[in-house]
C-alpha cells in the first residue's frame, strides 16, 4: 500500500516572531506544495529497512530496522502525540550521526531527526520508505520544516490504524476534522524537533489551508472575498529559524518592557489586517481603501519586526526597491534574509509589475506569483490519480 501527501507553504500577512509571545498573526497557505510518498515493503522485497529519501538535496538516510531497535530499546508507539524526551531526542541524534551529514548541509539532521520520531511513534520499529520533495525553497520563510512535518505526519498517519481513510477515493482528499487534528498536532511535534519553540502557526496553515488568524496556540479561520495579491521575493540570503526565534526571546529578556511594547504594536495590527480582510469588498474603491491600509500596517509591522532584531540588509533592499514603485513591503516568516512580500494592489497595471521584477532581479533576487489560500494537507491512495 503506497500513500502519497502534500502541504503546502505559507505565507505570513503580520505577526511573525511576536506570535511565538502570544501575539496575534496572521497567515495563508499557498500554493506550493512538499510531496511525500509512503509505502510499506511487500514480503517479496525482503527488505528490513526503514529509509527516508530526501530529493531536494540528494540525499538518502536508511536504517536497519534491527539497528533502531537496538538504539532505542524501550520505544513504543505513542497515541496521542507526545513530545519528543530530551533522552530520545540524543538516542535519536546518534542514528542520525550515523550517516555523516555534510557540514554544509547539517540543518537537514533536525528534519531527520524529526522524521525518525514520527514514524517511529506511530508506527514503531517498521521498514517501511518515504520519499519527500518540495516545490518550497528551504530555510527562506514560506514553512519548509512545517510543510515537511505535516506531508510526513499526514502520510504516516494515513497508512495507521489511528485513523480511518476511504482507500478507494479517487484523486487527492482531504481528512476528516478529527484527523485534520491529529495531523496538526503531530506535525507540531516535528516542529518542536526542527525549531525549538514554534508558536504552531505554520504547521496550523499548512494543515487547514486558507487563511487563518492564530494566537496562543488558538486558529480562527478567516472567511474573506478581498482578492489578495503578492509578490514574492527570495532574496535568497540562507538562515535559520531557530535561531532567529531565539535571538528574538534574548532580546526580550535583555529588555522586557520595550519588547513587551512591541508585540502588544503587533498584536494590534495583526487584529486589523484580520479585520480589513474580512470585511465585504462592496465596490473597487473600498478594495483600493483596504489595500492602502493593509500597506501601511505592512509597513508597521516590519519597522517592528526590525525592533525585533531580524531584518536583513537584502530585506531593507526589497522594501526600499518597491517603495520606489510606491509599494509596500514586509519580511515573511523568520526574516534574517529569506522571503519579503510586496502587495501588488489590484488596480496596479501589469507593466509596474514586469518593472519591479525585473528591478529586484538585477539584485540577483528571486521573484514569484503564488496563489494564496488554497486547500490545506491533502492525501492520496497510489492507483488512483
Ligand atoms: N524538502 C526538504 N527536504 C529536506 N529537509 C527539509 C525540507 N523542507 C524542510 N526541511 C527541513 O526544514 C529546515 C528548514 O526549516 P526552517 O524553519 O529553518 O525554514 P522555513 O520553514 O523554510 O522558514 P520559516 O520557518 O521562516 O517559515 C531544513 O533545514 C530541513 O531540516
Ligand atoms: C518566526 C515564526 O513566528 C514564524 C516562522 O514562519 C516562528 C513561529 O511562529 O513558530
Ligand atoms: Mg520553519
Amino acid at each position: 500500500m503506497e500513500v502519497r501527501a502534500r502541504a503546502p507553504g505559507k505565507i505570513i500577512l503580520a505577526g511573525e516572531h511576536a506570535v511565538v509571545h502570544g501575539s496575534a498573526a496572521v497567515a495563508a497557505s499557498i500554493d506550493l506544495y512538499t510531496y511525500v510518498s509512503l509505502r510499506f515493503p511487500t514480503p517479496a522485497d525482503n527488505d528490513e529497512t526503514l529509509t527516508l529519501q530526501l530529493k531536494d538535496v540528494s540525499l538518502e538516510f536508511s536504517w536497519p530496522v534491527a539497528r533502531i531497535k537496538e538504539a532505542f530499546p524501550n520505544s513504543e508507539t505513542q497515541i496521542p502525540p507526545s513530545s519528543c524526551s530530551l533522552e530520545t531526542l540524543k538516542l535519536i541524534a546518534s542514528l542520525v550521526d550515523e550517516h555523516n551529514i555534510p557540514e554544509a548541509k547539517i540543518g537537514l539532521a533536525a528534519g531527520v531527526t524529526a522524521f525518525l520520531w514520527l514514524f517511529t511513534s506511530i508506527h514503531g520499529c517498521k521498514p517501511a520508505k518515504a520519499v519527500l520533495s518540495s516545490e518550497l525553497p528551504l530555510g527562506s520563510g514560506l514553512g519548509s520544516s512545517a510543510a515537511f512535518c505535516v506531508a510526513l505526519s499526514a502520510a504516516i498517519l494515513a497508512l495507521s490504524d489511528s485513523v480511518t481513510m476511504d482507500f478507494s477515493h479517487q484523486g487527492w482528499q482531504v481528512f476528516g476534522e478529527n484527523e485534520l487534528e491529529l495531523v496538526n498536532k503531530w506535525a507540531f511535534e516535528g516542529e518542536k524537533i526542527i525549531h525549538g519553540k514554534p508558536s504552531g502557526i505554520d504547521n496550523t496553515v499548512s494543515t487547514y489551508g486558507n487563511m487563518i488568524k492564530f494566537k496562543s496556540g488558538a486558529l480562527t479561520r478567516l472567511k474573506t472575498n478581498m482578492p489578495l495579491k503578492m509578490l514574492i521575493t527570495n532574496t535568497k540570503v540562507g538562515r535559520n529559524t531557530k535561531a532567529l526565534v531565539a535571538s528574538v526571546s534574548e532580546r526580550t529578556l535583555r529588555h522586557p518592557t520595550a519588547m513587551a511594547s512591541v508585540f502588544t504594536a503587533v498584536d494590534s495590527i495583526s487584529s486589523e489586517v484580520a479585520a480589513i480582510i474580512q470585511s465585504p469588498v462592496p465596490d473597487d474603491l473600498a478594495i483600493t481603501e483596504k489595500e492602502e491600509k493593509l500597506e501601511e500596517l505592512m509597513e508597521m509591522n516590519q519597522g517592528l519586526l526590525q525592533c525585533m532584531g531580524v531584518s536583513h540588509a537584502s530585506i531593507e533592499t526589497v522594501f526600499r526597491t518597491t517603495l520606489k514603485y510606491k509599494l509596500s513591503s514586509k519580511l515573511t516568516g523568520a526574516g534574517g534574509g529569506g522571503c519579503v512580500l510586496t502587495l501588488l494592489p489590484t488596480l496596479l497595471s501589469g507593466t509596474v509589475v514586469d518593472k519591479v521584477i525585473a528591478e529586484l532581479e538585477t539584485c540577483g533576487f528571486q521573484c514569484l506569483l503564488a496563489g494564496i489560500g488554497g486547500n490545506g494537507v491533502e492525501i492520496l491512495f497510489s492507483g488512483t490519480s
